[in-house]
């Protein structure tokens, strides 16, 4: 019997000289053998994407991070600073394919950009520059520091009691998360449900209220090396499950 597909739409990026279709390898390798699902690279096509037919073989989506920001357009803002890395192409490919995997119920796990784009998707809107926004601490990592150190835990997320993400991590009130977003939720998109807040306030993990399937994102990286931490290891086989259920129900 064949693992379920979980699609994963790709960004926009330089390959040295040539622009690329790209899913760095840690998002990849999570599904893979965290969710144990077959990983389905979905290129960032835009509107000339086919949705019904990557819909009609997806038992899942998971969303990427990616250093591009979505366009502020999308909730009603410009954008305050253009230097800053945009892909309206993937913008054009995942906003479409949340609201239909919402919409059919299939299995949706969305990280850092991919929390940020589901927002809005549904309707909500992001801050631009949270380092800018009173009351808020930096979110940001530090470009100059090693890897390891970028994507170490560095603050801690307060999980709703009552929510999804405190059950599957075995009823656990708070966990440390790493944190490598400039932007992040301003207003939460209705039929939103907050799952983790960070100390500021600021929305760390949401799930969709009602949803048909598992349908959580989460500000954070739990793809980075996610075999090492127990949290993220339960967070993807969640996610797996939940498309092996859709799989053998469809
Ligand atoms: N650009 C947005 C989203 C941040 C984000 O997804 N960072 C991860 C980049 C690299 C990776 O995929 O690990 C923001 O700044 O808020």
């Amino acid at each position: 019997m064949r693992s379920p597909i979980v699609l994963v739409p790709a960004c926009v990026a330089q390959a040295g000289p040539h622009l690329a279709h790209t899913a760095h390898l840690k998002y990849v390798a999570a599904v893979a053998d965290g969710a144990r699902c077959t990983p389905l690279i979905v290129p960032a096509l835009g509107a000339a994407t086919d949705f019904e037919a990557l819909l009609a073989v997806a038992d899942g989506v998971m969303l990427t991070g990616s250093p591009s920001n979505v366009n502020a357009g999308l909730y009603g803002e410009t954008v305050l600073d253009p230097s800053l890395p945009q892909d309206p192409a993937r913008d054009a490919t995942t906003l479409p394919l949340i609201r239909a995997a919402i919409k059919r119920g299939i299995p949706l796990l969305a990280i850092c950009r991919g929390f940020q784009e589901m927002n809005v998707a549904l309707g909500g809107s992001l801050h631009q520059a949270l380092h800018g926004v009173p009351g808020m601490a930096e979110h940001r990592e530090r470009k100059d520091d090693p890897l390891d150190q970028q994507y170490a835990p560095s603050h801690r997320v307060l999980l709703d009691p009552g929510g999804q993400l405190a059950r599957l991590l075995d009823g656990a009130g708070e966990i440390m998360v790493n944190s490598l977003h400039g932007q992040g939720i301003n207003r939460l998109a209705a039929g939103l449900a907050v799952e983790a807040r960070a100390d500021d306030g600021l929305v760390e993990a949401y799930r969709v209220e009602g949803a048909k399937s598992f349908a959580l994102a989460v500000q954070w990286h739990p793809e980075w090396r996610f075999s090492e931490n127990p949290d993220s290891v339960k967070l993807f086989r969640a996610f797996g499950d939940a498309c092996r259920a859709y799989k053998a129900d469809r």
